[in-house]
């Protein structure tokens, strides 16, 4: 099935930055579609932000995509890259099949929700959720192996927070295998006091209080 990715990157004069245009052909059926979908502006990198190479720590120990206190997690690690990128690794392990021997795809999505979530959370730091995920498998991930997966903030539209990833097969300039482009809301603290577990929140804050672990309170808590 042939696919043809185009991605047409410019800035729109004072109005706004990013406007990338992906053009997708399948089977001769063309649609064209515009990403982000609104126009945006630059991301605001947060002046406390991890530098370039910084390796990055769990955010949350019990996160199920990165957490070191997670089992079954997907224990993902990230890099902050140059620009607007963060650099994440996802090893395929028998628990991740759906067919024999071949990763399942939701749990491909979880990994690109975690390395999408990653760069917003820790380029601009502030507390946002995923709203919308989309993903696109283009080759099959077998059990064994390793996606190198790469995730750019693409803009900014008020609270929604635009990002895109690919993931590369076996090494980080590998045949792409999956893509994913997200909508990220940012939220007030509410939205964790709220809806989340109080007892895990007051763990995280108490942990966030040693000096080690501040990258963590702000980003998700
Ligand atoms: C370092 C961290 C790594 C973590 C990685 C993992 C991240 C996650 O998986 S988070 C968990 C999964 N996500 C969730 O549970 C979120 C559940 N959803 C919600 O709480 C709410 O729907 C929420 C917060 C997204 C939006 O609600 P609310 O705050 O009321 O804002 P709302 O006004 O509805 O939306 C804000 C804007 O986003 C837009 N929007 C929201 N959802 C969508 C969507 N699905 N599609 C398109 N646009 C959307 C709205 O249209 C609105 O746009 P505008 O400002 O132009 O009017």
């Amino acid at each position: 099935m042939p696919h043809v990715l185009l991605i047409a990157r410019r800035a729109v004069g004072h109005l706004g930055y990013v406007s990338a245009v992906r053009v997708v052909s399948v089977d001769g059926v063309h649609s064209v579609q515009q990403w982000p979908p609104v126009e945006t502006q630059p991301p605001q990198v947060h002046p406390k932000a991890p530098e370039q190479g910084a390796e990055l720590t769990s955010h949350y120990s019990e996160c199920f995509g990165c957490g070191e206190d997670q089992p079954g997690g997907l224990h993902m690690s990230s890099t902050i890259g140059a620009g607007h990128v963060v650099h994440s690794s996802f090893t395929v392990s028998a628990e991740h099949q759906g067919a024999p021997g071949l990763a399942h795809g939701g749990l491909l999505s979880c990994a690109f929700d975690e390395a999408l979530g990653t760069v917003v959370g820790q380029l601009l730091r502030k507390p946002a959720v995923t709203g919308k995920l989309e993903t696109d498998f283009r080759r099959p991930v077998p059990v064994g192996s390793t996606l190198h997966i790469t995730a750019e903030l693409d803009g900014t539209a008020g609270r929604k927070v635009y990002a895109s990833a690919r993931g590369h097969l076996g090494a980080p300039d590998g045949p792409v295998a999956v893509e994913a482009r997200a909508l990220f809301v940012v939220v007030d603290l509410e939205h964790f006091t709220e809806h989340g577990d109080q007892d895990a929140l007051k763990k995280l804050r108490d942990s966030a209080r040693e000096p080690e672990r501040t990258d963590r309170w702000d980003i998700n808590p």
